[in-house]
């Protein structure tokens, strides 16, 4: 399903409706029809609302759901603001309809806060009308007065049309106030500002509607992201075949598990095997290879030059140029830590002729310098949270949450990699440009060793041949899904084992 920007939306809506031929009025209908039966199904019996509704075409949505629980026996009271006189043809279609029904229409104006707050005191339920995705800037009078009232004089349900009003439906940006919803429904596919914070905590529980755009329509005006479903996928991941063999599934090599971090790399490299690597090689620091042969079972370990106290150095292993070519692919990070001569290190290993993963110390490493992958011709994944991302671009966290899309769209872009930015609802930017939000996930997966975990999963995808979008994709969703599946009594008690040990269902979903 696609992803939209508030332009995208426009030009899909306007094509639907000037080249395919769907009248707007159909659209509105059904746009307001979907948010009118969520209320309806979420309040059964009579009840009451009051419909706030902008001069827009979120306002004429808001006519339609006027009409509609009237109809359904609702006592419905609409306030009206806005410029009237800008309402498009549609819009002041449904007003008509409303108006000839004798709803009851009240036009909001200064002196009238007192009685809009009765109104919203005694009101089962309130639908938020006032602006969707045509907001431009910072809510102006008197929409941040009415956004104000709705969430402080309100106790009932609040149902947001397409958006919160007050939320930037492309950054997820709220300049002053939005309106605090219970559930959005949204139409024709979701905003961006439904993944993105501060606005994703305002949207509450999100309904996507289907308003009459065929998909086939929709496909002709493709928007640039897409939300991450199996679909796109699942056909990497079939079931393993009767003649196949390890070798039929690669081979990882994990460069990690430094001094005082063994775990990381043990954690990478056991979720590696959960799903589906053929085998998985640790390059350890020499003096780590023995506790840490000791510590796994299926993985062979590979001792590296050691500075001496379970260290990495700058070094290669003598061999590593006749070794390498065994890997299918490599990931790089889990427990690495930091040490002199690194960056050469680095630069040495970007030139593997093999996808490579980088994670933890390794975008530590490479924020110090990320022009070093200038010429590197083979895929590249690199996975940062919002530190580490932060310190790739050399910002703040602050900025990089603010603008996750964007930035992670314009590195990805400018070091032709791609990105795999972590956080609730991670985002796999590709180098072409393109992105991809996932919505599996658990906030049992914030723990030390769920970011080791991702690293092996999607080592493991690679190794199998995986193209590297579709691989971050897949190792994304299927990371979200077993912590789900992880979570027992809370999700607090849940480890980064726990969640390894639920790969191979999250696997199942798929198949
Ligand atoms: N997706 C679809 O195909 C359909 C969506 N529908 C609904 O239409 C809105 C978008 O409508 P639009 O008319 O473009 O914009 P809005 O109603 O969101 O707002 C325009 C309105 O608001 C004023 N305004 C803009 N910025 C501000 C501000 N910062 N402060 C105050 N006022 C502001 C502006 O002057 C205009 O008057 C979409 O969200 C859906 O709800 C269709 O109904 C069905 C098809
Ligand atoms: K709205």
């Amino acid at each position: 399903m696609y992803l939209y920007t508030a332009q995208e939306m426009r030009d899909l809506d306007r094509y639907a409706i000037e080249q395919v031929g769907i009248p707007g009025s159909v659209l509105m209908e059904n746009a307001g029809r979907a948010a009118a039966e969520e209320l309806l199904r979420r309040l059964p019996g009579e009840q009451s609302a009051v419909v706030v509704a902008g001069s827009g075409n979120n306002g004429g949505d808001g006519f339609v759901i006027a009409r509609l629980l009237s109809s359904a026996g609702w006592k419905v009271t609409v306030w009206m603001a806005g410029n009237e006189e800008k309402m498009s043809p549609e819009a002041r279609l449904f007003h008509r309809v409303c108006s000839n029904l004798d709803l009851q229409m009240e036009r909001w104006s200064s002196g009238r806060g007192e009685e809009l707050s009765e109104s919203l005191r005694r009101a089962d339920a309130v639908v938020d009308a006032l602006l969707g995705t045509g907001v431009k800037g910072d809510l102006r009078s008197p929409y941040r007065e009415l956004v104000e009232r709705i969430n402080q004089e309100h106790s009932g349900l609040v149902l947001a049309v397409d958006v919160p009003s007050g939320v930037q439906s492309d950054t997820g940006a709220i300049s002053s106030e939005a309106v605090r919803a219970d559930v959005t429904v949204t139409f024709a596919g979701p905003k961006w500002c439904h993944y993105l914070r501060p606005a994703a905590e305002y949207a509450g529980e999100l309904v996507i509607a289907d308003i009459g755009i065929p998909p086939a329509v929709a496909g002709r005006r493709p928007a640039a992201a897409l939300l991450n479903d199996p679909a796109m996928w699942g056909k990497h991941l079939s079931p393993r075949s009767k003649w196949s063999h390890k070798g039929s599934y690669g081979h990882l090599l994990i460069l990690g598990g430094a001094q005082g971090m063994l775990g990381a790399a043990a954690m990478s490299e056991a979720a590696a095997y959960r799903t589906g690597a053929g085998m998985v090689t640790l390059g350890v620091p020499i003096g780590q290879e023995k506790v840490m042969a000791s510590r796994v079972t299926e993985a062979l370990v590979w001792g590296w030059p050691d500075r001496g106290e379970g260290g990495f150095t700058a070094e290669f292993p003598p061999d590593w140029e006749q070794r390498v070519k065994r890997f299918q692919a490599i990931a790089v990070g889990p427990g690495l830590g930091r040490f002199e001569g690194e960056r050469e290190w680095l630069q040495k290993l970007l030139k593997t002729e093999r996808p490579l993963v980088l994670d933890a110390d390794a975008l530590n490493i490479l924020a110090e310098d990320p022009s070093v992958l200038k010429g590197r011709n083979h895929p590249t994944v690199v996975t940062p949270h919002p530190g580490e991302m932060a310190r790739l671009v050399g910002s703040s966290v602050k900025s990089v949450e603010a603008s996750r899309q964007r930035v992670a769209r314009e590195w990805a872009e400018a070091h032709q990699v791609t990105v795999v930015l972590k956080g609730t609802y991670t985002i796999i930017a590709s180098p072409d440009g393109s992105q991809r939000v996932n919505t599996t996930g658990s906030p049992a997966l914030a723990k030390a060793g769920s970011g080791d975990v991702l690293t092996g999963i999607l080592g493991a995808l690679l190794v199998q041949g995986i193209p590297p979008t579709d691989a971050a994709s897949a190792a994304v969703w299927l990371h979200g899904e077993a912590g789900q599946l992880a979570v027992k009594a809370s999700a607090h008690s849940t480890i980064a084992t726990d969640v390894i040990a639920r790969i191979g269902d999250a696997i199942h979903q798929v198949h």
